[in-house]
Order: structure tokens, then sequence, then C-alpha cells
């Protein structure tokens, strides 16, 4: 309930507010996960989306985007650039800025960081037998800055271009990265060692996911720069000099 509360019901009201305000130009920070189980792969702009999404976060960001094409299909005024991002690592090179998630951390790269600090004890890789090179599930990771600079060059298309209406792109980097292959990209950057064992596969997980992202590159002059080093070099980086995060209760 509280995705839905924060993503549909949320996005609905600020629909709302945008209207009655007359600002109808909106970047949505969608998900590769609208597209569910793949069909194909590499996932393109015009892979179905919302068949067999195996969670209510994944669910949400689809019925979000859904709203928002009905949205700029009764106003043509309305200007929608929906980003569906692949995975999101990294943090500022600066090491001043990164991820901090609330509790145990959720996410691959965030659970590997905090192993090679010392904060957790163990990794547990959820599967060893996908139908993948070396059995663990494949993602396409993106640096976090180059997602952000994603935005940049969307904003440039919707302002500067004759877009129109809704269209949805791709931010990810085109090339998979398995689980394994990222711990030890990991150990390399880092020169931690990351303990891990295999467990059962997590429900809702797909094998492999990575981005057909050439039309953000033809179309918004987009594509992504930082290699997988990077993203492990600048998240070691962050957790390295905040062991503890923010060390804040609330931002
Ligand atoms: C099912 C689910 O929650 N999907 C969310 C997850 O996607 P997604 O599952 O792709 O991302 P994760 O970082 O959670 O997991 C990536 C891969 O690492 C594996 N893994 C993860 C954590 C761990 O402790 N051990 C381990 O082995 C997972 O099985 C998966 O194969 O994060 C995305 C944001 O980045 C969200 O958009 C997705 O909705």
């Amino acid at each position: 309930m509280d995705y839905y509360d924060n993503n549909v019901a949320g996005s609905n009201n600020l629909f709302q507010v945008m209207q009655m305000n007359n600002v109808k130009s909106l970047i949505y920070s969608s998900s590769a996960t609208v597209y569910g189980n793949p069909l194909f792969l590499p996932f393109t702009e015009n892979h179905p989306t919302g068949r067999n999404i195996s969670n209510p976060y994944g669910r949400t960001k689809y019925f979000t985007e859904e709203l928002s094409k009905d949205i700029s299909n009764t106003d043509p005024k309305w200007k929608i650039i929906s980003l569906r991002y692949f995975n999101p690592t990294g943090a500022h090179p600066s090491g001043i800025i990164g991820e901090d998630p609330k509790g145990i951390p959720n996410n691959l790269m965030p659970y590997i960081s905090q192993v090679a600090v010392g904060k957790l004890h163990v990794l547990n890789i959820y599967g060893s037998n996908y139908s993948t090179p070396d059995g663990t599930c494949i993602r396409d990771f993106i640096h976090i800055t180059d997602l952000a600079k994603g935005h940049l060059k969307a904003l440039h298309k919707m302002f500067n271009s004759e877009f129109e209406g809704w269209k949805a792109y791709n931010l990810g980097t085109g090339r998979g990265y398995s689980v394994l292959e990222l711990v030890k990209a990991f150990e390399h950057a880092s020169g931690r060692k990351v303990n891990y064992k295999f467990t059962s596969r997590r429900y809702g997980d797909i094998p492999i996911s990575y981005a057909d992202a050439r039309l953000a590159e033809n179309d918004l002059d987009w594509t992504a720069e930082k290699d997988i080093f990077e993203m492990c070099r600048d998240t070691w980086k962050w957790q390295s000099l905040n062991p503890n995060g923010y060390e804040i209760d609330e931002i």
C-alpha cells in the first residue's frame, strides 16, 4: 500500500497540482522493472510493459507510466519523458554524496560495500543455477553520474526541440554483468575481500536484464561513459569515507 500511496497516488497529486498551475513538463523517474520478464533481450523501449511484473514496486512504476501517458494523450500541452533506469550504482566521485539505505540494504551494490567495510558479515547471493555463464543473475549497472547526465540531456531535448507528447528512454550501459562479476570487480576496486555464500533464489528476480540504450544515444545524444570499475571505485570511496552513511536520522 505504501508503494501505491507514494508512487501512484503521489504522482497523481503532483499531476493535478501541475495542471492547476499550468506546468506541463515532466521528467519521470521510471524503472526497467516495467518490462517484467523479458520476451527478448536487450530490452528496447518498445518491449511490452506491465506483463509479469513480479513486485509491487515495479507495478506502481508501470501504473504511473500509464497514468502519465493518459495525461499526455488528453492534453497535447503536456511533455513527459519517462526515463527507465536500469540498476543505478556508484556515488559522487568526491565521496561526499552516496547511497545510505535504511537498515539492511535490499540492493546488491550497497550490500556488497557494507560487507567490504565490515558492517555486514557476508553477502547472500540469491541463486547460483540461473541459465547464465556463471549461474548468477545478470544486470545492467549504471553509474549514478551517468544517470544524472541522462536527465540533463532529457531536459535539453524537452525544451530545445519540437518534442511533444510522451516518450520513454532506457538509461543503461547496454552491457550486463553477473552478480559474481560485480563482486570480483568490487574486490579489485576496493582491495577488500567480499565474503559471500550462495542461497536460494529471491522471489521475483528475473535472470537477465540489460538495456538497448541506442534510442537515448540517437535522440538525446546520451551514452553511459563510466565502467564497472568506476562504479565500484566510487561506491567504495563513499562507503569507506562514510562507513555509517550520513550519520543523521533524517535528511
Ligand atoms: C525484485 C526487486 O526488488 N527488484 C528491484 C531491484 O532490482 P534488481 O533485482 O535488479 O536489483 P538488486 O540490486 O536488488 O539485485 C540485483 C541482483 O543481485 C542479486 N542480489 C541482490 C541483493 C543481495 O543481497 N544479494 C543478491 O544476490 C539479486 O538476486 C539480483 O539478481 O532494484 C531495482 C533498483 O535498482 C528496482 O527497480 C527493482 O524493482
